[in-house]
């Protein structure tokens, strides 16, 4: 007895961010997002959500390709036959190279639906095992070195079980040189989101000095060679996000040795199977995970717990309190952070009740779609 989706409804929701979030490549004011709901014949629903962001800066997805991805090729391929599990839906998806983040969309639908028929949390059906997560921040460029030490103050003071800050050239070590100064033993990480190339290597190795329990993506997107070349003359580990897109890509990199920890975005890879064979991978070759955030909205915050509970998820992720994003998130109970940890929701499916009058608060414009 397969999955029969019926009905799928895509919504464009925008919701404002309760402060700017800038990176090396650009500042978000507010998300602008794709909600997927997928309905089964006895009315069941699960719910996706797309993390590409309007415009590619992260990737080279968007909102609207993505919808496009969805409407035109991605449905069809949904509607064609039942669905026995929610991993084949990998091997159904790979007509369609790459779009990754719209399938993964779909993907997580069909995996929330299938864990509420099965009657288990979805971190279960994903064959995790914590009933708790430990969960850090990240903290965006700011327009002082004083206004970002005021904001790490806080979440540190809140038990955030670590710190990440954003770095691009002119904003690195002398911004690392003073959080240290005032923070020597807070657990502290950079994300450079590929802000730099291999000419930087001094001004990298310059963040050697400073403990750092990683640094993120110091180089290109689409890179595991040059990130080879510097993880040889770096101390600290270096942790690679936009460079790995799938297993295939995770393997190659331990392989070559461009990084020592892996930050698994469940978007970035194409769905919950694929982030769950670059876990296995990864553990296979002791190499730490912790999963990325791409500033979700409550359901994708959802999906991020439930793959969090698997075992090679041993250093806090980006899984932040839904209150740190929102004035209001569209799911009850919105996600709450104690002593830095998340508690898992036991509730089937995604443990969390989408908020229909909030959701449709911020919808923009929706379209339904029949098998
Ligand atoms: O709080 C979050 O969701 C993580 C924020 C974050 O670091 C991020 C946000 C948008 C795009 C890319 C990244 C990233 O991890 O590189
Ligand atoms: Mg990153």
């Amino acid at each position: 007895m397969g999955i029969k989706v019926k009905r799928v409804i895509l919504r464009h929701l925008q919701m404002e961010l309760k402060s700017p979030f800038t990176t090396s490549f650009g500042s978000f004011q507010k998300k602008e997002f794709i909600l997927v709901e997928a309905m089964d014949e006895d009315g069941l629903s699960g719910w996706g959500e797309s993390v590409a962001f309007p415009s590619p800066w992260y990737n080279e997805e968007t909102v609207k390709t993505n919808w496009h991805m969805i409407e035109d090729f991605l449905l069809p391929l949904l509607f064609q036959a039942p669905i026995a599990h929610p991993e084949e839906l990998r091997q159904r998806f790979s007509v369609i190279r790459k779009n990754q983040m719209a399938k993964a969309a779909i993907e997580g639908a069909i995996w929330d639906l299938f864990a509420k028929r099965q009657q288990l949390p979805l971190h279960k059906a994903l064959g995790g095992n914590k009933n708790r997560i430990e969960v850090g921040v990240s903290i965006g460029i700011q327009k002082s070195i004083d206004d970002l030490l005021r904001i790490i103050e806080r979440y540190v003071q809140e038990g955030y079980r670590r710190i990440k800050i954003k770095i691009k050239p002119g904003w690195d070590v002398e911004v690392v040189r003073e959080v240290r100064r005032r923070f020597p033993d807070v657990p502290l990480m950079v994300d450079a989101n590929s802000a730099y190339s291999l000419e930087d290597i001094d001004r990298l190795k310059a963040l050697d000095e400073f403990q750092l329990m990683m640094i993120e993506q110091p180089l290109a997107p689409d890179d595991i060679v040059d990130h080879a070349t510097l993880q040889a003359q770096l101390n600290t580990p270096i942790c690679l996000d936009e460079s790995i897109h799938s297993a295939e890509d995770a393997r190659k990199a331990i392989q070559l040795g461009s990084c020592r920890i892996i930050n698994i975005k469940i978007g970035r890879v194409g769905g919950l199977a694929e982030a769950k064979r670059i876990h296995d991978i990864c553990k296979e070759n002791d190499i730490p995970v912790w999963c990325g955030g791409m500033l979700e909205a409550g359901v994708g915050r959802a999906h991020n717990i439930a793959i969090t509970t698997l075992d090679n998820f041993t250093l806090p992720g980006d899984t932040a309190a839904s209150s740190h994003y929102w004035t209001k998130d569209i799911i009850v109970p919105e996600v709450t952070v104690h002593h830095g940890t998340i508690t898992v929701p036991e509730k089937p499916g995604i443990g969390y009740d989408v908020d229909r009058q909030q959701v449709d608060i911020y919808t923009s414009y929706a379209k339904m779609y029949h098998a």
